[in-house]
């Protein structure tokens, strides 16, 4: 007590309650960060971790980009495929997501998604240095796995996008609606457009029901400031993509209404990659891999196969 009155008296205005910092963060569902898988960011934030180690040890590295108003636990079945690939899979919610801190939906720039996935890449790589790492991203983490492939060139092995954000689809993004949404994020940038319609995101009614009873996926409205930087990735996606030159695997559905299959197109058409694989599911919607069974386990083979032949050849196990 003594001793605690007396450093307490040395700092003035200091209080004998723990000071806010050391005191328990709590996760936005109430859990201590403590008692969670977690890093905090550039900004202090704390941002929920997820990891999936294989039995034996790890042969490759995966990180998975979760998409806008997700997390990273929609992850699981993919994590675990890859784990029987013998991939360390690791993730995180971003900003303003599921388990990690921040407003719901909000972010202060894009970038922020970029630089905390490179910090957490950074972190993982130094924990399993030598090992090929290949990036994941579904839909805005697509645009997200772009963006932070494009700031590490040659870092990655590999890119597998399911249904990446390139090109805003031309019904959310018409060019009134863009301009519209510019003119309101100066005046009312939390003006809500109106959330997600869940039924277009597969045809899989259960992985709807799965969507909408998930209490860590965002169901409110996309604020316009959310939806500006959504835009001013698109714009980035499209000047990074002649400086994409590593290995891509590309899956869209042809009936996808978030993010249009052109954007998955012009991929094929500008990136200078020697290798680059796109997939097309006929009358697919979003969310391959959360669509009808026979498109789902189509998708999972198809990413299984892909990396199966590339980590034989890359650590040198080959055929006799
Ligand atoms: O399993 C999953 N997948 C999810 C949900 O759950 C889909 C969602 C996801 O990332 N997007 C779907 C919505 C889309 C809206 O885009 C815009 C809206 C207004 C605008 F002005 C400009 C743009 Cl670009 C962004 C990308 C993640």
């Amino acid at each position: 007590k003594q001793k605690n009155e007396e450093h307490t008296k040395d700092r003035p205005g200091s209080t004998s309650r723990m000071p806010e910092d050391s005191r328990a963060r709590l996760s936005p569902q109430g859990i201590a960060y403590k008692d969670l898988p977690h890093i905090a960011n550039a900004d202090g934030q704390h941002l929920f971790c997820r990891y999936w180690k294989p039995q034996a040890s790890p042969r490759a590295l995966a990180f998975v980009a979760h998409g806008a108003g997700e997390h990273c636990g929609r992850y699981d079945e993919l994590a675990q495929m890859l784990t029987g690939l013998n991939f360390f899979v690791f993730a995180h919610d971003h900003v303003g997501h599921g388990q990690s801190e921040g407003d719901r939906m909000v972010v202060s720039d894009f970038q922020v998604f970029i630089r905390d996935s490179l910090q957490h890449i950074d972190l993982v790589k130094k924990e399993h240095p030598g090992l090929p790492i290949y990036i994941f991203g579904h839909s805005m983490g697509g645009a997200i796995s772009i963006l932070t492939v494009s700031e590490r060139p040659s870092d990655f092995a590999g890119l597998v996008l399911i249904s990446p954000l390139i090109l805003p689809n031309p019904q959310s993004a018409t060019s009134f609606k863009v301009f519209a949404a510019k003119v309101l994020n100066h005046l009312l940038p939390s003006f809500s457009l109106g959330s997600i319609d869940p039924n277009i995101i597969s045809r899989n009614k259960e992985e709807v029901e799965a969507y909408v009873t998930d209490p860590l996926v965002y169901h409110g409205g996309m604020k316009v400031s959310f939806a500006m930087q959504l835009l001013n990735a698109s714009a980035r996606v499209g000047k990074a993509l002649p400086d994409i030159s590593l290995p891509v695997l590309l899956m869209h559905g042809t009936d996808d209404q978030l993010c249009d299959i052109k954007g998955s197109y012009h991929l094929m058409e500008t990136v200078p990659s020697q290798e680059k694989i796109l997939k097309v599911y006929d009358k697919a919607y979003h969310v391959l891999h959360k669509e009808l069974p026979e498109v789902s386990s189509a998708v999972f083979r198809e990413i299984e196969t892909w990396l199966a032949e590339k980590i034989v050849t890359a650590t040198g196990a080959g055929g006799i």
